[in-house]
């Protein structure tokens, strides 16, 4: 059973594809405001951002596809099911081989946020299979609209040629994006739902969007905790964490204090 939802900007009709969006419209402008996003929509993306979003990407669409797959004939999940023209996992594997090499797997680095986000899409595989469309919609739909510039503003902002590392944001089984994302909404428009089903669904879109901006943030702090190298060339993790820095900051301090030693003695 559907029923028509209004929000602040006015009426909002009774299919879950336009209700999806409407409850979900407040956190899309929160996950576009986070640090990450605004260097995103500034051309400012560096390398070591990039190759640590992939990471997390990566951790995160092997869980969702992985819930999908199995679930592929829930008849929540069968009419958005699209494992030919969205899934993700292969681009991301042949990006993470192209920046960190052949041992990428052993290279992928994730925050805690990226691990509490698999686990809910672990946890509603095994539970409560319908829910997986308001990740799959958060995620796919977001990659085939703001996406589609990302991967555009990537290429620029890393100077990379052609689709090298960026394999993610292409999609060869969608001709066109626009008609794709149609299609997509028809279908989700299509599954049966009790009134509390489709509550939980967009409590769970809200949740999904929310998991975004905390992989984010998370993102953000352990790049903001490692040492800006020179070196950001094929293959190296950009980064050297928390113990590097230490002992950055160990030896800029042990420096001043010989430095203020010094002057001492020579002013005695
Ligand atoms: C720099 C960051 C972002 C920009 C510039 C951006 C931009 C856009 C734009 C222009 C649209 C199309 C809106 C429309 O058709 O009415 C869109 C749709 C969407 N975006 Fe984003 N976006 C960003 C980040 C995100 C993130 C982080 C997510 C979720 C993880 C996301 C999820 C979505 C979804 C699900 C839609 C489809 C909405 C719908 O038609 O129902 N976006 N975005």
């Amino acid at each position: 059973m559907k029923s028509a939802r209004k929000n602040d900007t006015g009426e909002v009709g009774s299919d879950l594809s336009e209700q999806i969006k409407a409850a979900t419209k407040d956190n899309h402008v929160r996950a576009e405001n986070t640090q990450l996003m605004l260097s995103y929509q500034k051309g400012q993306i560096t390398l070591p951002q990039y190759k640590v979003l992939l990471c997390s990407l990566y951790e995160i669409y092997k869980a969702l596809e992985e819930e999908l797959d199995r679930n592929s004939s829930h008849p929540a999940v069968a009419p958005i099911y699209f494992p030919q023209e969205l899934a993700r996992v292969e681009s991301l594997e042949r990006d993470l081989e192209h920046f960190f090499g052949s041992d990428w797997r052993k290279r992928v680095i994730v925050p805690a946020a990226t691990h509490r986000y698999e686990q809910r899409l672990r946890e509603i595989g095994r539970e409560n299979p319908a829910l997986l469309v308001a990740h799959a919609y958060t995620r796919y739909l977001g990659d085939l609209s703001g996406g589609q510039v990302l991967g555009k503003i990537t290429q620029k902002s890393l100077g990379l040629s052609n689709k090298e590392g960026l394999l993610f944001f292409s999609f060869p089984g969608v001709t066109s994006p626009n008609r794709f994302k149609q299609l997509y909404r028809s279908r989700m428009n299509s599954i049966e739902l009790t009134e509390k089903e489709r509550a939980e669904m967009l409590e769970e879109a809200v949740s999904a969007f929310e998991f975004n901006i905390q992989v984010f943030d998370d993102l953000q702090k352990m790049l903001s905790v490692t040492i800006a190298t020179p070196d950001q060339s094929h293959g190296s993790f950009p980064t050297a964490m928390l113990p590097s820095s230490h002992i950055m900051q160990f030896t800029v301090g042990l420096c001043v204090a010989l430095a203020t030693i010094g002057m001492g003695m020579y002013a005695l």
